[in-house]
């Protein structure tokens, strides 16, 4: 089929999905208030890839003949990491990264279940090829996914195979084995056509927890799935009042599984614990998706940088050293984020076992760590530069009455009244706003916690490196003109 119309990927949602939201189903979420802005804001992507402006750089042409977005890329070359860099950044750049979940993100990802089909079909084919057929799928119906890794929030300290809501085969049918169970957290759900669903990050599960054992995809509107959804952040307002929150909210839910038929041709990795607990390494997670985070990142950071130097200007706090200081922050982030960029593609890595090329790894861990750390600094900066401007916002029907007689309270230094409150209400919508806190917990959170990140940077860290350096110096040096003692690899064989 190739590239989809945004109409026509809003057609597409209007199906059987059971999406509920305060206490009722929403039947369509391209009309519900609340909902209906996202869905807009999703069918944008899909138009955006079809101008004719831009479709050379954020498409391509398939093996199939048919053209995809690039984030579908299988990359078979330094150089198509490159464009698929190109691509994500030029969506970015449209949403200033305000949209960590759109469709090209998951894109990535199915490209990366599909690529690792040698370890799903390791011990049976079959399996392996269902995940690459998962993957053409997705790519020839350009479909938008969402993605349910975690368990339900239920205990984060009883193992979870001792959970009641922990997702589990109850039986097995000709069709399929049938499933119980919930997962979390399904960012965009309510705006997608399918769900990528894998149990990760489960380390209790042993030999004799293979029900639990399952990773698969299903169409959203699947007999047996409801989809819980959150508050809606979308506050539905003018763009004058709400200038971001109203653009796009990417709904997070949590979907309940009940009895639900999973097809056989779905699945990809099923009752093998070994493969289970190997399997975000073995499809290079970090380093497919990592990527689009990257970027993404680059773009709203540029943006918070923007933001936050245009706020700081307009009451001149600008002049103060401890608001540069902030500000410098903002800047150094950014440049930590590019240079991040560029290792990604230039020191990208091809793999031995599919020969597709992947984004540079250590890269990729550096920018999902940064970001966690970095984004909550810079939002309490731009919190501390605005102040009590942030109360200081009249809304936009305020203007509509009162108008002029409001221009000498509200106005900045270099600003018109109206003009600098659009400013700190966007500001606002940033940093405080129910919409602005669900971003910062997001970009805190959906790529794992930091304490994890610490975790794992120590465990996979090249500690050997490290503690040669150690033991040499401890090394009692040759002579009293040697003080250092040489590397072995510098020293003349005797
Ligand atoms: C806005 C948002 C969107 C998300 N979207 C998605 C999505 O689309 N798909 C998806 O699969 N996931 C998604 N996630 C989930 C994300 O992957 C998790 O938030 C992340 O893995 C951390 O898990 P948790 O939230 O359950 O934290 P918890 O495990 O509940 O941790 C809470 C706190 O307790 C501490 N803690 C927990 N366990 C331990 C321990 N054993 N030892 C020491 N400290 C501990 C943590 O350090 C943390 O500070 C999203 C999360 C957020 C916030």
């Amino acid at each position: 089929m190739g590239l989809r119309s945004g109409a026509e990927y809003l057609d597409a949602l209007r199906d059987k999905r059971r999406i509920i939201y305060d206490g009722k189903r929403v039947d369509d979420v391209t009309a519900e208030p609340g909902f209906r802005n996202t869905a807009h804001a999703v069918a944008q992507y899909y138009d955006f890839q079809n101008l004719p402006e831009v479709r050379d750089l954020v498409t391509y042409e398939t093996p199939d003949g048919d053209r995809a977005h690039l984030s579908f890329i299988e990359p078979r070359t330094q150089d198509d990491l490159r464009r698929r860099a190109q691509a994500f950044a030029a969506w970015a750049e449209v949403t200033c990264g305000h949209m960590g979940r759109s469709p090209d993100y998951m894109n990535a990802c199915l490209m990366a279940v599909g690529a690792a089909q040698s370890h799903w079909g390791a011990k049976e084919a079959v399996w392996g090829q269902r995940a690459y057929d998962l993957y053409l799928d997705a790519r020839r119906r350009d479909l938008c996914y969402t993605h349910t890794f975690v368990q339900a929030h239920t205990d984060r300290f009883t193992p979870a195979t001792e959970q009641k809501s922990t997702l589990r085969v109850v039986r097995e049918t000709a069709d399929g084995p049938v499933v119980t169970g919930a997962k979390a957290v399904g960012t965009l759900a309510p705006y997608a056509d399918a769900n990528l669903c894998l149990g990760g990050l489960m380390p209790d599960v042993k030999d004799e927890h293979a029900h639990f054992v399952i990773s698969f995809t299903l169409p959203m509107e699947a007999a047996g799935t409801t989809w819980i959804c959150r508050d809606v952040m979308d506050p539905e307002r003018s763009h004058f009042d709400a200038p971001l929150s109203g653009k796009s909210d990417e709904m997070d839910t949590v979907v309940i599984f009940e009895d639900c038929l999973i097809p056989w041709d779905n699945i990809y990795l099923y009752q093998d614990v070994e493969l289970f607990h190997k399997q975000l390494q073995l499809m290079r997670f970090h380093d497919a998706l990592g990527h689009h985070v990257l970027i993404r990142s680059v773009a709203k950071v540029r943006f918070l940088f923007g933001l936050a130097h245009m706020i700081a200007e307009t009451s001149q706090v600008s002049q103060r050293t401890n608001i540069q200081e902030r500000l410098g922050e903002f800047a150094m982030f950014l440049e930590n984020l590019e240079c991040l960029a560029i290792a990604a593609v230039e020191g990208a890595e091809q793999d031995a076992t599919n020969g597709l090329w992947y984004a540079n790894t250590k890269a990729m861990r550096t920018a999902i760590r940064l970001n966690a750390d970095y984004y909550p600094q810079l939002i309490h900066h731009l919190m501390q530069i605005g102040g009590s401007g942030y109360v200081n916002m009249p809304q936009e029907r305020t203007f509509d009455t009162l108008g002029s007689a409001l221009e000498d309270y509200f106005s900045g230094a270099s600003r018109e009244a109206k003009e600098k409150v659009a400013l700190y209400r966007m500001g606002w919508d940033m940093a405080g706003s129910a919409w602005g806190q669900r971003h910062e917990l997001y970009e805190r959170f959906f790529f794992g916690e930091h304490t994890r990140h610490r975790l794992s940077a120590y465990e996979w860290a090249d500690k050997e490196a490290a503690m040669a350096m150690v033991r040499r110096m401890l090394t009692p040096p040759p002579s009293r003109f040697e003080p250092y003692p040489l590397p072995d690899h510098y020293r003349q064989s005797e």
